[in-house]
């Protein structure tokens, strides 16, 4: 951070930290050095604070969580300025996010530009604003307001947050030049009404209800994700204790986040996220000039409108189809309907005068076994389980069931046993990720954080378990490459469960993160 003085008796203290001004321990020591100066020097009346390169700040610097626990001194600056005796005004630009917002809670007011955004984002890292943000935020907008924006992370635009009382003024021109105006203008005013510190939450006569439901809109929005339920103890902290014991409270909560595996798995995320869209495969191929992967042949599960439009889509480009469909009847009327579709077809292109070949379509009529028992789950009230009626959710054990699998061992030789929760999630688990090593050597993903992603947003995997790969990296590779040799010599008629050769070579390397995955298991090859 840089310090200067100005004419009319003001400092100004900017944050540099290029791209986003975060905060490092270096802006944090500059940003404490400038107001010692300022408090010591008699002639300075008042201190402006803003961000260089049109950012106020971005808030604690993610790339550095991994060596200290951000929040906890950094909140001893935001009270010590508060305590000041000199006007300390925050002038923001672009973002004041996290940190960078706790910065400005602590400052006696608060000048923005109309374009600049404000939010306490902490909990999609898996952390909270540990930086007395969830202390003084309810004391400044009350608690609904604080609930909303600390458990959701979402920032506001400064129009909103000038009516949520986040801000004191927002302009349309330079929020510095505004601040200094601004700063010449409140000099006579008393700093004690400003002091967030010294406030109390405003109350309210159902705070209890308000706090039960917040608890249950969140584990019922994000169930199992730590960040939002911790957020929501630390602001009833801020509601029933004093602000010192508060502050405690809120640090021993953000400790407990931070030192979490959903932390480190949203703290990938975030890095992962901006890097994919720069990587592209060692190959450097692309969608745009790889060549397709030959098809031999496709199977169509069902043939209604979609399966039988499917299929035809892949008849008539020259690749056999199997289709598969349980119901005899629609498995008729699929038949005529494709048979007719394809003449049609063959009609066009005969009167065009363009060769016709007769594509090659497969019906099999073999179908799940329940299925064939009229068990369609639960639509028919009866699949794996019994269920209250058809549609109902209510499921039980269903005796036939026991009877038809017995039978079917006995058929199939196969000896019964119990199979635990672990084994089931590691066989589905671990063969997904070994596919992902797959993929890796391969080199048709260009990184791991690739493969993350496309899990976290296509598939629903949860975000604050960083993707398949990321998991890997927390499990051990070495554990998941014995797992999987295990299972392999268990099941050795499931490829998907032997140990890929990429897997193998980075697992010698004990348990290297996915960062450096890429380094260690050698140049891929290139399917693309
Ligand atoms: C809205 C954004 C800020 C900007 O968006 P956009 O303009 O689209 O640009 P991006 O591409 O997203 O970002 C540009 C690059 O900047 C990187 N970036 C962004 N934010 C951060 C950040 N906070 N830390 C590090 N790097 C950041 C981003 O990766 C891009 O990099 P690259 O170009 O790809 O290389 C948007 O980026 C955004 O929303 N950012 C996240 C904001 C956020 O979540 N903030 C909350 C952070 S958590 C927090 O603030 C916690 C506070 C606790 C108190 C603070 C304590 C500070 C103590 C520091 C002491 C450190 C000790 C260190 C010890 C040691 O060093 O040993």
């Amino acid at each position: 951070a840089e310090y200067l003085r100005l004419p009319h008796s003001l400092a100004l203290i900017r944050l540099r930290n290029p791209p986003v001004n975060a905060l490092s321990l270096a802006v944090v020591n500059g940003i404490r050095e400038g107001l010692q100066k300022a408090m010591s020097d008699h002639t300075i009346k008042a201190i402006v604070v803003c961000g260089a390169n049109d950012k106020f700040c971005a808030g604690a610097d993610i790339s550095s969580f991994s060596r200290s626990s951000p929040g906890i001194s950094f909140g001893v600056v935001v009270d010590e300025i508060q305590r000041y005796e000199k006007p300390v005004v925050a002038a923001i630009r672009g973002v004041a996010l996290g940190g960078g917002l706790e910065l400005a809670l602590g400052c006696h007011y608060r000048i923005a530009h109309a374009e600049a955004r404000v939010g306490l984002p902490e909990v999609a890292l898996g952390i909270l604003p540990g930086a007395r943000g969830t202390q003084l935020l309810p004391r400044l907008i009350g608690v609904p307001m604080s609930l909303d924006l600390i458990t959701s992370g979402r920032p506001v635009g400064a129009d909103e947050a000038l009516k949520l009382g986040i801000l004191d003024v927002v302009i349309n021109s330079d929020p510095v030049e505004e601040a200094v105006k601004f700063s010449q203008e409140i000099l006579d005013k008393p700093l004690e009404p400003r002091r967030l510190l010294n406030k109390s939450v405003p109350s309210l006569p159902n705070m209890d209800s308000i706090f039960s439901e917040a608890f249950a809109k969140v584990q019922k929005q994000y169930p199992g994700f730590l960040a939002p339920e911790t957020s929501i103890q630390a602001l009833q902290a801020a509601v029933n204790l004093p602000y010192k014991l508060g502050i405690k409270e809120e640090e021993k909560l953000a400790l407990y986040l931070q030192k979490s595996g959903q932390a480190r798995a949203l703290q990938y995320v975030f890095f992962a996220e901006s890097s994919v869209h720069k990587q592209s495969p060692p190959s450097v191929a692309s969608w745009q000039t790889a060549s397709p992967q030959p098809i031999s042949s496709v199977g169509v599960l069902g043939l209604g409108t979609m399966g039988r439009g499917i299929a035809m889509c892949f008849a008539k480009a020259g690749i056999p189809v199997v289709a598969v469909e349980s119901d005899p009847k629609q498995l008729e009327i699929a038949k005529k309907a494709v048979t007719s579709m394809l003449e049609r077809e063959a009609s066009k292109m005969q009167q065009s005068g363009r060769a016709w070949t007769k594509p090659t379509l497969t019906f099999s009529s073999s179908a799940d076994m329940l299925c064939e028992s009229g068990r369609f789950g639960q639509k028919t009230g009866k699949g794996w389980y019994q269920y209250d009626k058809p549609l109902g959710r209510v499921h039980r054990p269903d005796p036939w069931l026991s009877e038809f699998l017995s039978q079917y061992r006995e058929t199939h030789h196969l000896e019964s046993r119990s199979i635990s929760q672990e084994e089931i999630l590691e066989r589905c688990l671990y063969s997904l990720i070994n596919e992902g090593f797959r993929i890796l050597g391969e080199g048709i993903a260009a990184s791991p954080e690739q493969i993350d992603i496309i899990y976290l947003s296509g598939y629903g995997w949860p975000r604050y378990r960083g993707g398949p790969m990321f998991y890997a990296a927390t499990v051990g590779l070495p554990v998941v490459l014995e797992k999987l040799q295990k299972y392999y010599t268990q099941n050795p008629d499931v490829p998907q469960l032997e140990p890929s050769d990429y897997l193998k070579k980075l697992a010698a390397h004990g348990n290297p993160p996915p960062k450096d995955w890429q380094s260690l298991a050698g140049p891929p090859g290139s399917k693309l």
